[in-house]
Parts: C-alpha cells; sequence; structure tokens
C-alpha cells in the first residue's frame, strides 16, 4: 500500500539504530502514552490530538457551506491572519496549488486566496488595497486571541475599504471571523458587527490549528476538499496512536532527539519541490515555538532543493557539523514533462533526453543525499506518496504528533511560546499603548 514512510538509514553514523531504538522504545513511548494520558506540560493544549476523529462531516459541511457563500460573491478572498492563524493554509493551498496560478484571472466561482496581516510592511498592505480597488473581495479574518496586532491592522484597513467598496450590509455578508469563542477583541467585534464566525477551540494552539476552521475555510474557498485532508490525518492518528516498534512517529521523535544529543543542533527541512516551500514554513513555526525554549531545542531551518543547493549548499556540504536534514520526498510527480532531444546538442543534454524532469530530480535528490551523508550530514527521508489532500492531512499530523512527543523527549513544555510575548512588549512600550507606561519609560531609559 501506498504510505508515508520514514527511513532513517542515512542518519545512522553518528548514532545507532541500537541507540534510536533504545530511545524510541523507553522515552519516545513513555512520551507518547503522556501525551494519550494528557498527564504532561501543557495538557490543556491537547485537543489537537484526536482532531481528526472528533470532526464531525457537520461541522466539515458548515465550513464548506461558508466557503461556497464566499466563493458565489468574491473574485478574492484575503485571509488574514499570522503564525498559526496564516501557514497551515498557505502551506496546503501552495502545495495544491498551480504553480502560476497568480497569473490567471480567477474563474467565476473559484476566487483566489490571498494574504494579509502576516507582516507590518505598509508598502504590501498599500499594495495589497491597490490591487483590490476594483475587485469584488471578501475576507478571512483569524486570530486565536483576536489580539494579534499585525492582522488587526490589516483587518482595520481591508474592512474600512470593503464597506466603502460594497457597503456595510454587503461586507457583513462577506466577512467570516474565526477566533476564540469568548474572549478577545475580535471576537466583540464579531458579535457587534454579525459576522458569520467559527470558534478555536482553547484546547489547540495556534500552530496546531490548520485542522480547525483555521485552516479548514481558507482551503476550502480555494477549492480544495477539505473532508479528504482532514481524512488523511485521521489516517495517521489511528495508525500512530498507539507505542509501538513501526510508530513513524515515534521514530522520527527518538531519531532527531538521538542527533541533537550527539551534537546536531540544527534540522534542515528539505524538500525537492517549490510546492512546498510554505509546507518548511509551516512545520517551522511547529518545532520552532513547541521547542526552543529553557535555552533547549533543535533549530529548525528549511531550505528548498535544488535551488538553494546554489546558495546553501556549500555551507550544508562543508560547513560546521552541526546540522542534519529531514528530506520530504515526494514520489509521484502529478504531470509528466519529457526532456526532448536535440539533434545539435549544443548543451550536452542529450544523455537526458527522453527522460522525465521528475527523474532527473530524484536523481538530484538522491546524489544530495549520498554527498551530504559523505559530508557528514545524517539524513532523515519522510517520503509522500504524492501531493493531494489525503497525504497533506497525513503528513500534517505525522508532524504534530512527532513534535509533542519529541517536545516531551526534549523535556520542555512543547505547547506554550512564553518567548513571543517578548518582542511585543517592548513595540507596545515604543508605541506607548495605554497600560504600557512603566514598560515604557523602562524601554526608554535602554534607549
Ligand atoms: O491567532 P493569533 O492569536 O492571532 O496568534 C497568531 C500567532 O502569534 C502569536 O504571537 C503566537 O506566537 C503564535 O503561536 C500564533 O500562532
Amino acid at each position: 500500500m501506498e504510505k508515508i514512510q520514514v527511513n532513517i538509514n542515512s542518519a545512522l553514523k553518528e548514532i545507532s539504530l541500537e541507540q534510536v531504538r533504545q530511545i524510541e522504545k523507553s522515552e519516545a513511548a513513555a512520551a507518547l502514552q503522556t501525551l494519550k494520558d494528557g498527564t504532561g506540560e501543557g495538557n490543556d493544549f491537547l485537543g489537537w490530538l484526536d482532531l481528526p476523529q472528533r470532526t464531525p462531516q457537520h461541522h466539515l459541511d458548515e465550513i464548506q457551506a461558508a466557503a461556497d457563500q464566499l466563493r458565489g460573491c468574491c473574485q478574492y478572498v484575503v485571509s488574514v491572519g499570522i503564525g498559526g492563524s496564516y501557514l497551515g493554509a498557505k502551506a496546503v493551498i501552495e502545495a495544491l496549488n498551480n504553480s502560476f496560478d497568480a497569473y490567471n484571472a480567477p474563474a467565476p466561482g473559484c476566487p483566489k486566496v490571498l494574504f494579509a496581516g502576516q507582516n507590518i510592511g505598509e508598502d504590501y498592505l498599500n499594495e495589497l488595497q491597490e490591487f483590490l480597488r476594483d475587485k469584488s473581495f471578501g475576507i478571512i479574518v483569524i486570530s486565536k486571541s483576536g489580539t494579534t496586532t499585525e492582522p488587526a491592522i490589516a483587518f482595520r484597513l481591508l474592512k474600512e475599504q470593503l464597506e466603502a467598496q460594497v457597503g456595510k450590509n454587503e461586507a457583513c455578508k462577506r466577512i467570516v471571523a474565526i477566533t476564540d469563542a469568548k474572549r478577545g477583541a475580535l471576537r466583540q467585534l464579531a458579535t457587534e458587527e454579525g459576522y458569520k464566525t467559527f470558534v478555536i477551540d482553547d484546547n489547540v494552539g495556534g500552530r496546531f490549528s490548520v485542522l480547525t476552521p483555521v485552516g479548514l475555510l481558507p482551503i476550502a474557498v480555494a477549492g480544495y476538499d477539505i473532508k479528504e485532508l482532514v481524512r488523511g490525518a485521521f489516517e495517521m492518528q489511528e495508525k500512530c496512536a498507539e507505542p509501538s516498534d513501526d510508530n513513524i512517529c515515534e521514530l522520527y521523535a527518538a531519531t532527531r532527539n538521538a542527533l541533537y544529543r550527539a551534537g546536531k543542533k540544527t534540522e534542515i527541512l528539505v524538500n525537492y519541490n517549490p510546492k512546498l516551500h510554505y509546507f518548511g514554513e509551516w512545520w517551522k513555526q511547529l518545532y520552532g515555538e513547541s521547542e526552543g525554549k529553557d535555552h533547549k531545542g533543535i533549530f529548525p531551518a528549511a531550505v528548498d532543493f535544488s535551488t538553494d543547493l546554489h546558495s546553501m549548499g556549500q555551507w550544508i556540504q562543508d560547513g560546521e557539523r552541526t546540522i542534519f536534514e529531514t528530506v520530504i520526498s515526494v514520489e509521484k510527480a502529478a504531470s509528466t514533462t519529457v526532456i526532448p532531444a536535440d539533434d545539435a546538442n549544443l548543451d550536452g543534454l542529450n544523455y537526458i533526453a527522453g527522460k522525465r524532469v521528475d527523474q532527473v530530480n530524484k536523481m538530484a535528490e538522491l546524489g544530495t543525499r549520498i554527498a551530504h551523508v559523505d559530508g557528514g550530514v545524517p539524513n532523515i527521508r519522510v517520503s509522500v506518496p504524492e501531493l493531494s489532500e489525503r497525504y497533506l492531512g497525513q503528513l500534517i499530523y505525522f508532524f504534530e504528533l512527532s513534535c509533542g512527543i519529541s517536545g516531551y523527549l526534549l523535556g520542555v513544555n512543547p505547547f506554550n511560546q512564553p518567548g513571543v510575548e517578548d518582542y511585543k512588549r517592548n513595540m507596545f512600550a515604543l508605541l506607548e499603548k495605554p497600560g504600557y507606561e512603566e514598560a515604557t519609560k523602562a524601554i526608554k531609559a535602554k534607549l
């Protein structure tokens, strides 16, 4: 059967299979059990663990109906959010989209999903507003806390623009808010304005929320099958629910921790498919916020190969030996392109004429893996049969569960992110936000 597989053979130079098995059998199995029992740190944020199983069809139907409503009246739908309220949807849509979709005008009933609120770039926002000036658009505004500054600024601008373009009544019908059930400024605003809303459960953290309306609504608006995505996630949930010898989440978590203990402080997530660029961004938040604390944690980096082999390849091959790679390898390309023969053969490429581009890509992958392993970079390979909703759902749950296990192996609470607050406190103090007077004085003294 085609399935997601994890192969660690190319990671076993500086660590042994016995070491990995030992961690897997004892610590990883215990970590998985702790997650299941809900007895570990951060156990009030475990709602994602059985989310695929708990998600009823009627909930997915309700999300689909909201998506269809937006699809029916908008050329563009702007998904406003940052971090976990943005990266999951962006990752899935980019993985499934035609790479050149951005250049096509939207077809009737198939709006394009744009993303905003993930930066405070004045020019970015200005250009977005200019772009939308003569377009019909709607907004999905997503913030679990309902108080995050970046999306709040973007939403304030876009809401004002939408109301000016279509009137307040119509604007209300084109705005969907996804936020906390009760708390936060966005909840209050949505209630007062009468927006359609979806709730992010208290026990699902932002970076684990892609399989809630946070990710599912923009993905459905983009025209992808959210039932298949959740079905895939459920398959992985069932497959990896129990500690066992062939639990790939335990295997991945145990291997990366064995490598970390052997001095490999940076994990580079590698893809050989540009469609997975944002999957790497999603993964970086998942692992970075979950593990980077108490002055510990593998640094999660990501590269797109072969593109970045021509910029980062030298460092990876020959720089400081504190890194390992996890390669997401997509087994099957969705289309077929064969390299043509050329009589003149001036570029000397006739030796690959008749081969598929994907075949060349696979040899680039294999050749790179061998070179990097020879160069002292351990390599974990996660193979995915193809890029589809089902396998992306599996992959998402695979990385989420592995992350929970891995965080407990590291000895941190994987479900909080106290460090993210520090920059916000300084920014609010510098902007002289009411209530921050003391902090404002303190930070001004440092300038
Ligand atoms: O969804 P929100 O509450 O707006 O949060 C968006 C993001 O920003 C925060 O600063 C957190 O560090 C992230 O975990 C979160 O995903």
